[in-house]
């Protein structure tokens, strides 16, 4: 078997922010106003923080808005509730994204609850998972997003194909499934209580990834000429002599490169297209919200 295939998630996203940022410029001709994105960080969590930071700075540069709460680690619920009562009214914040995982002392459900599902941009809300569900338009969760893009691109109709999703959670493997299951794929969804996860796992054209455990899916798990979507993102504990451990995924990438026929790398996959989506999904609410016509993007 030869070497995989690199999906380069990072060309594709830069690709994407290119044409979201162009017709986000034909937007502020039209509307007279550039589409706006609110990200709320609570609390200090580093990696949070260069999240927020690089989404910052790919929203500039894609020409929209960007406005950034940080708030301290011992906000109150009723705090953080008037804030996004006072974005969710605010004509110039089309999108509203809060960082997730919040502190312990704030109840995650109950603040994503709290925004306006027409500027929930990340697709948290209930009422967009709803729609997920039912078949519905609405916002979806930019990570799965992401990865469907790469999917398409990669491998064109899905119908028939057989996906396992390792991961179940409600922002990336619920709504994987439920895209793949909207493709045509035949889906299957492995979570911890999964029985002979190898080999279900083995079955599978599609193999997406989203778990965070460290290099768990190795290469003796997959099909031969599988297409690998790995999600995770895991950072290693440092070697000795350096103050920053390794970014890997959730799968062997050196090893599962001599079975799979195309995968993801970490870094440079799917979190590039996670911001890239952020703002496709900020885009069509902007339009959405201006009462224009959204361009197909
Ligand atoms: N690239 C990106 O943009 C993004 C990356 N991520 C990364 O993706 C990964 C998953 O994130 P998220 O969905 O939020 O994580 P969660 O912790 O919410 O969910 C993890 C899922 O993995 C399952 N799981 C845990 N251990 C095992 C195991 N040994 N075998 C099989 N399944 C297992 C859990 O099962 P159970 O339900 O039974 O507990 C759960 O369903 C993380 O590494 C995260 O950092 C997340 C969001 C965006
Ligand atoms: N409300 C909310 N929405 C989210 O979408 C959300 C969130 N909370 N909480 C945290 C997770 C994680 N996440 C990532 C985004 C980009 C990269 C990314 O760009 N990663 C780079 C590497 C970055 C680095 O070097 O640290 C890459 O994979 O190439 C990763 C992870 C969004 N999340």
């Amino acid at each position: 078997m030869s070497e995989a295939t690199r999906i380069d998630g990072k060309a594709f996203a830069a690709k994407l922010r290119e044409r979201v940022g162009a017709l986000a410029e034909a937007f502020a001709e039209t509307a007279g106003r550039k589409p706006g994105l609110a990200v709320v960080l609570v609390g200090e969590d580093a990696a949070s923080q260069v999240y927020v930071g690089a989404k910052g700075k790919a929203t500039v540069a894609a020409n929209m808005e960007s406005f950034e709460h940080r708030l301290p680690a011992d906000t109150d619920e009723g705090t953080l509730l008037a804030l996004v009562a006072q974005l969710n009214a605010d004509e110039a914040v089309d999108g509203i994204l809060v960082q997730l995982p919040l502190p312990g002392h704030l109840n995650e459900q109950a603040v994503i609850g709290a925004i306006d599902p027409g500027k929930d941009v990340d697709g948290f809300h209930v009422i967009n998972a709803g729609r997920l569900s039912v078949g519905q338009t609405g916002f979806v969760p930019c990570t799965p997003l992401g990865c469907m893009m790469l999917l398409a691109d990669r491998l064109g109709d899905l119908s028939g194909l057989e996906a396992v999703v390792i991961g179940r959670s409600n922002i990336v493997g619920k709504p994987m499934a439920q895209l793949l299951l909207d493709a045509n794929a035949t889906v299957t969804i492995a979570h911890s209580r999964t029985k002979d996860l190898p080999g279900v796992v083995r079955r599978a054209d599609i193999v997406v990834a989203a778990v965070g455990r460290p290099e768990m899916v190795k290469a003796d798990w997959l099909k031969p000429g599988a297409t690998v979507i790995d999600v995770g993102i895991n950072r290693l504990p440092p070697e000795p002599g350096s103050d920053k451990g390794r970014l890997v995924g959730d799968v062997a990438f050196a090893e599962a490169s001599e079975t799979a026929a195309a995968i993801t790398p970490v870094p440079g996959g799917v979190g590039p297209m996670t911001i890239a989506v952020l703002l496709r999904n900020t885009l069509v609410a902007a339009y959405e919200h201006a009462g224009l016509d959204t361009p197909e993007i």
